[in-house]
């Protein structure tokens, strides 16, 4: 009799990946690839697992890099492709025989429609209309959160930065489309034929599913994002916001992390629970775990709309939530506080976090009532004469139920785009939409709350 398997059993596709695995070198103890209801695969604990025990490790001939492709390949395209390019250009017009090496693996890979279905940038341009130039904003509905379309339902932002500074974590789609489209370009130039949906594709799966990658003693490249490499069966580990509290004691801090494409600034508080040390990449619990628990790795500090924007979910709770107030501040300041908000670097990147707004967006809320004089010496440090909490707090809860308002006008605009029986075939993408517009009210709701 054929013998039961566990409701989490991942199918024949991903044992036959497991083995293949394990007779390349990869390591597993004690962890096995498994399907999580909405999560698609994940890593399951098949025994108990101690804090800091070793679950994971794969050997550097096993991972795709770049040193992986043929330089006969490689050097057809241009100079500045990015790695990220690159490596997805490979997967799609790679020699058959240069890629058979990887078929198991890449059999293990969600579907086309998984990414369709869930990531923003491959939606119909009704639902991710977005401030990237040449964009058609004639979409009744700006359907994706502000952070990441760089758009708002209830006011229109545009021409109210009067000065460049670094917006990260704001306009996220179009900076996404932005490396999407740069690569195509790249790539188009030396494979005119090549098939958007497949090259897209493959794109997205180095999207959600590479690592950071250095050598180590090799300086990081200019562009962050050219230090990535995939790395077979640890791309099975699911996302969740773990605590990274201890700052690393680790002299080589930059070289012992690891991450879904993290940003440097945010090393220095990660803990060494995973390391490259230049022939291994290794994986250590960050604390224990019963038998039948899904394991979790930290792909970094992000916020929903980050999660959203960049690997297609995001968390129900999320220790790094954060909204941005820029624009709506911005639009209330003027011309004058602004060019102080920007001579004592203070200007934008104003969030609110479950914990309420930063320190940024109360200096920018003092510089609204406070004398230009009172308002210098309190950001210098030299006095408080003339800061009144409760004017501040006025100011902050202003703009918090202006981004409250614009969850509200942009949720009923979805229930009506839901309710029309035209939107049926996306009905997932707008409930994902709902889903998050409704978080955001929540936080907002919650901290003009707290604040009052
Ligand atoms: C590195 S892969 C992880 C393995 C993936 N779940 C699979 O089925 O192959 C990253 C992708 O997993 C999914 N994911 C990761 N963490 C998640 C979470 N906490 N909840 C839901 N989906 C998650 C997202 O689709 C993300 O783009």
């Amino acid at each position: 009799m054929a013998q039961e398997q566990p409701n989490w059993w991942p199918g024949e596709a991903h044992e036959k990946f497991t083995k293949w695995a394990i007779s390349q070198g990869v390591e597993a103890s004690g962890v096995s690839p498994a399907r999580f209801h909405g999560r698609g695969l994940g890593m399951i604990a098949t025994r108990g697992i101690e804090k800091g025990e070793l679950i994971l490790s794969v050997p550097l001939q096993v991972m795709l890099t770049t040193d992986s492709i043929p330089l006969s390949f490689a050097t057809r395209f241009a100079d500045d492709i990015s790695v990220h390019g690159l490596l997805a250009a490979f997967l799609t017009h790679g020699e058959p025989k240069d890629l058979e090496k990887y078929d198991l693996w890449r059999l293990s890979w969600p579907m086309h429609q998984e990414f369709k279905d869930s990531m923003p940038i491959l939606w119909p341009q009704s639902l991710r209309t977005s401030n990237t130039k040449n964009n058609d904003i004639s979409s009744p509905t700006i359907c994706l959160p502000p952070s990441i379309s760089g758009l708002w339902n209830s006011f229109q932002n545009g021409a109210q930065f009067q000065y460049e500074y670094d917006r990260d974590h704001q306009d996220l789609l179009p900076k996404q489309e932005k490396r999407l489209l740069d690569a195509w370009d790249r790539v188009l130039a030396v494979f005119p034929d090549t098939d958007w949906d497949t090259y897209s594709y493959y794109w997205l799966i180095v999207n959600t599913r590479s690592f950071y990658y250095l050598m180590p003693g090799i300086q990081p490249p200019e562009d962050r994002n050219d230090a990535m490499a995939l790395v077979p069966f640890a791309d099975y580990f699911n996302h969740s916001d773990v605590a990274v509290s201890e700052p690393v004691s680790c002299h080589l801090w930059k070289e012992c992390f690891w991450s879904f494409r993290i940003s440097f600034d945010i090393l220095r508080y990660i803990k060494c629970d995973v390391n490259f040390d230049g022939t291994r990449y290794t994986f250590r619990a960050t604390k224990s775990y019963d038998k039948g628990e899904e394991i979790y790795m930290s792909y970094g500090p992000h916020s929903n709309d980050f999660l959203f924007t960049e690997y297609g979910f995001f968390l129900d709770e999320n220790d790094y939530e954060s909204l941005y107030l820029d624009d709506i501040v911005f639009r209330d300041l003027n011309a004058s506080q602004k060019e102080e908000l920007n001579l004592q670097q203070y200007y934008g990147n104003y969030q609110l976090t479950a914990s309420g707004a930063c320190y940024r967006t109360e200096i920018a809320a003092c510089i609204k009532y406070m004398t230009r004089r009172n308002w210098r010496n309190y950001v210098l440090g030299h006095s408080t004469k003339g800061v009144d909490a409760r004017k501040t707090e006025s100011v902050i809860r202003g703009w918090v139920k202006t981004y409250s308002n614009e969850a509200k006008t942009t949720i009923t605009a979805l229930e009506a785009l839901r309710s029309n029986e035209e939107n049926v075939p996306f009905s997932s993408n707008i409930d994902m939409l709902l889903k998050r517009w409704k978080q955001i009210e929540w936080l907002c709701n919650n901290t003009a709350e707290a604040i009052s």
